[in-house]
């Protein structure tokens, strides 16, 4: 621990948690189309759902694994048609996140679940552009976007995919690589990272999600990622786990997401106490919020209370997401001056 941090009283620590400004680095946007907003949306856009109200859409989130989950997102994301529609879903999140004292969010899309349906590149990238821009003016909340390779599909489709995004460059952050994980190693996309990496896109992966410690080494080594989503799986692994304590890796941790997909039974027996103890720049995210049962406090007040964390380990978990995002160093110095007077008022009210 770098700091001190001031005695804070137990009962305090919720009302703590939901005050902290902390950034947000890993929540697909798709994934924050709230059941009621993908109704209104198919009402809008004329798209035909397989389910007849919003409580039978909601009673259908009873996931076992990371695909049970993924066919029912990407049905979700089937509403989705104009620009309109990834602006008011992205100021929906930005409005919740905001809510939550987050003060700068990488939001994650996925261009091919929408290209494949024939939505328009610049339909996708614009809406969520623009909404980040307004919401940046009308809740001075930070907001950049990371665009998502999807690694059930080729690479080929991925190199596709970043040339049509290109003429959009100034608009997106890096890239990043998610879906289904188990049998799509980080190597298969070794070109395109290679390409991005040239382009000067900042570079993320999912690995260790459900998936082994190779493919976090793979997305270290293959293809230079900056940092890891998720990368729970890291535990069983000795060397990789001194590697990212040696080489101050961020993990962007999703804790009711690893609950939600069975990656952990219990939230109490979640590692992240375990792996923010031995060094590792772990923090908290909320994945795909919409479908898992919370936004970012939500994560980290249900996370708490299981483990029995306190005040240090919230104080280091919001800094290591501000220092581990791709903001500049003047602004996160500024965010970390905000977070320790965020503290010291706790602390001088104790
Ligand atoms: O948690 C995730 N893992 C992989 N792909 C995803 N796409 C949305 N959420 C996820
Ligand atoms: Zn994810």
């Amino acid at each position: 621990m770098n700091h001190t941090v001031p005695q804070i009283a137990a009962s305090r620590l919720p009302e703590l948690l939901r005050a902290m400004p902390k950034a947000e680095l890993h929540m697909h946007i798709e994934g924050s189309l709230e059941p009621e907003l993908i109704f209104a949306l198919a009402q809008r856009n004329q798209v035909e759902l397989p389910y007849d109200s919003v409580e039978a859409l909601r009673a259908a989130y009873a996931f076992t694994d990371l695909q049970s989950f993924l066919d029912i997102y990407y049905a979700g994301a089937s509403v989705l048609l104009y620009e309109q529609d990834f602006y008011d879903m992205a100021r929906a999140y930005l409005n919740r996140a905001a809510a939550d004292n987050v003060v700068h969010t990488e939001i994650f899309f996925d261009p091919q679940t929408h290209t494949a349906r024939g939505v328009g590149m610049e339909t996708v990238i614009n809406g969520l552009y623009r909404a980040c821009r307004d919401a940046q003016i009308s809740q001075g909340i930070s907001a950049t976007l990371i665009l998502s390779f999807l690694r059930h599909l080729s690479e080929e489709d991925a190199l596709a995919t970043l040339e049509e995004a290109l003429p959009l460059r100034d608009r997106f952050i890096g890239v990043g690589l998610d879906s289904s994980e188990v049998g799509n190693p980080p190597e298969k996309f070794a070109r395109v990272f290679a390409r991005c990496k040239e382009l000067g896109l900042h570079l993320v992966a999912h690995a260790g999600e459900e998936g082994p410690p190779a493919y976090i080494w793979g997305a270290l080594d293959t293809l230079k990622v900056a940092r890891i989503d998720h990368g729970v799986q890291s535990e069983k692994d000795e060397l990789l786990m001194q590697r990212l304590v040696r080489e101050q890796v961020p993990l962007t941790v999703c804790p009711l997401s690893n609950l939600k997909l069975c990656v952990v039974d219990d939230l109490a027996d979640h590692n992240l106490p375990r792996l923010l103890e031995a060094g590792l720049k772990v923090m908290i995210n909320s994945d795909d919020p919409a479908y898992f049962g919370g936004y970012v406090n939500e994560n980290y007040t249900q996370l708490f209370a299981a483990t029995g964390m306190g005040a240090d380990q919230a104080y280091q978990l919001a800094r290591n997401s501000l220092e581990a995002s791709f903001a500049s160093d003047a602004q996160k110095a500024d965010w970390i001056a905000q977070l320790d007077a965020v503290f010291a008022k706790f602390g001088a009210a104790a």
